[in-house]
């Protein structure tokens, strides 16, 4: 049976990498896919990892109707093998009502890649709706690390090094930023509650008011 699978997991673990992986394993077995993106770090139109592998992608429009290309291009002697989307989370709830009908109506298994919640830990709207119509969701097995070495499960803005909890929903960006760039951190929970990214941890750490007290 074809289905609707929804990748999940914090920035920085590793879901294009495994979609490139998906991508070249079944291109390798001469089937072809279809593969959707949207605001990739890497420009319009591709699919990049952190791992340095980038692949050419369909870059989805405000409004695109993905069925309808898909259907488009099977109907022009196009083939279509199976349909990879990632940066889902960027897509609209429509959109992913129209990756699942590509399941059903089409045939076609669906692989979706993307974060499910933003900086302010809140439901990415495309996210939102993977997980209500999701046949599976696969949460990465590689495990993104808060500075504390819990697992990371929250995703953190970041400027200066320091967290943010105002601002746009979408802001496209990458972990490691240099000091004075909007960047992202992955934190634990309890350090994205406590608004405790690593640098800030690192300067209570250094602050004299944590010093040990000397007994001379
Ligand atoms: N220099 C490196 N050596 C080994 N693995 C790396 C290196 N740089 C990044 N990675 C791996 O790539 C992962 C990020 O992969 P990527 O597909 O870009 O993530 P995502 O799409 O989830 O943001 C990191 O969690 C790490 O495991
Ligand atoms: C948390 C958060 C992230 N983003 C952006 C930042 C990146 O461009 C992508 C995530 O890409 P990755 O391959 O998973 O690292 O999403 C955003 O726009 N808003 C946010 O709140």
């Amino acid at each position: 049976m074809p289905e609707l699978v929804f990748f999940s997991g914090t920035m920085d673990c590793g879901k294009s990498t495994l979609a490139l992986q998906i991508e070249h394993n079944r291109s390798a077995r001469g089937l072809q896919g279809v593969i959707f993106t949207r605001n990739d770090r890497a420009g319009e139109g591709k699919l990049s990892s952190r791992l340095g592998l980038v692949t050419d992608a369909v870059e989805v429009a405000d409004g695109q109707d993905l069925y309808a290309y898909l259907v488009d291009r099977l109907s022009q002697g196009g083939r279509a093998d199976y349909v990879i989307a990632d940066e889902a989370q960027f897509l609209v709830p429509e959109q992913i009502d129209q990756l699942a009908r590509v399941v059903d109506d089409l045939g076609l298994d669906v692989y979706a890649f993307g974060i499910t919640t933003d900086f302010r830990t809140k439901l990415f709207p495309g996210s939102q709706r993977l997980v209500e119509l999701a046949d599976r969701i696969e949460v990465l097995q590689v495990e993104a690390l808060c500075w504390c070495g819990a697992r990371a499960t929250h995703n953190a803005r970041t400027v200066g090094g320091a967290m943010v909890v105002e601002g746009a929903q979408v802001v496209v960006g990458d972990v490691n930023q240099s000091a004075d760039e909007v960047g992202y951190e992955v934190l634990c929970r309890r350090h994205h509650r406590r608004r405790m990214t690593a640098a800030t941890a690192r300067a209570a750490a250094l602050s004299p008011d944590v010093l040990p007290v000397s007994s001379t």
